[in-house]
């Protein structure tokens, strides 16, 4: 971890960050590299990469510049933290992607694997609607879930067990825009 004063960073509203996990160096080499694994992977045929709304935003728009072959994007909204630091267990999907999914490499993008819950609901709703393939890249994974049914193929970094803000993460809407990934006091 980098000890980082951040104290001095307007970004934060005035909230100490406890350590910065990931840095914006270690964030952008990291999804490179994940960019490169990706190309190399796909066959030819269709892929649509999902973002998942709101927390993949920034991950998604720099990961898709580094996938060096045609793609399409679309997005699924869900959510279930709102203000909390911990899953209410109550995934909602907000919004359903309209585009045909049927036939095409879907590759769903998640800033946090953390419960594990949301992305069981995702994958149950996705498999239904007959994918080529069907695969998660996820930046962060805290290792922590117990009931995932699907591995997640893609992952940029094992994360620590703390709650964390940044590059698309939220507490309560706050620091999605913050360039790196940290922890809060
Ligand atoms: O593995 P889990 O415990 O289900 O947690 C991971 C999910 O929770 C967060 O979404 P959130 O509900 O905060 O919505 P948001 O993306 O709009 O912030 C995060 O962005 C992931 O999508
Ligand atoms: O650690 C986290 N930070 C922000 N959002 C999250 N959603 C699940 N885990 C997290
Ligand atoms: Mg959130």
């Amino acid at each position: 971890m980098t000890p980082l004063s951040t104290s001095g960073d307007p970004r934060l509203r005035g909230r100490a960050v406890k350590r910065v996990a990931f840095d914006e160096q270690a964030i952008a080499t990291r999804v490179r590299e994940l960019g490169d694994q990706i190309t190399a992977s796909y066959p030819d045929g269709e892929l649509l990469v999902l973002g998942l709304l709101k927390g993949s935003f920034v991950f998604l728009a720099d990961l898709v510049r580094e996938i060096k072959r045609p793609l399409h994007v679309d997005f699924l909204v869900a959510s279930s933290y709102g203000a909390g630091t911990v899953s209410s267990g109550n995934v909602q999907l907000v919004y359903d992607p309209k585009t045909e999914l049927a036939g095409k490499h879907i590759l769903l993008v998640e800033d946090i694997v953390d419960s594990g819950r949301t992305l069981q609901v995702l994958m149950d709703l996705l498999r239904e609607r007959k994918p080529a393939s069907l695969e998660i890249c996820a930046l962060l994974h805290k290792h922590i879930a117990e009931h995932l049914s699907h591995p997640v193929k893609f992952v940029g970094f094992d994360a620590p067990h703390e709650f964390l803000v940044g590059y698309g993460l939220d507490h309560a809407e706050d620091f999605r825009h913050v360039p790196y990934v940290a922890s809060l006091e």
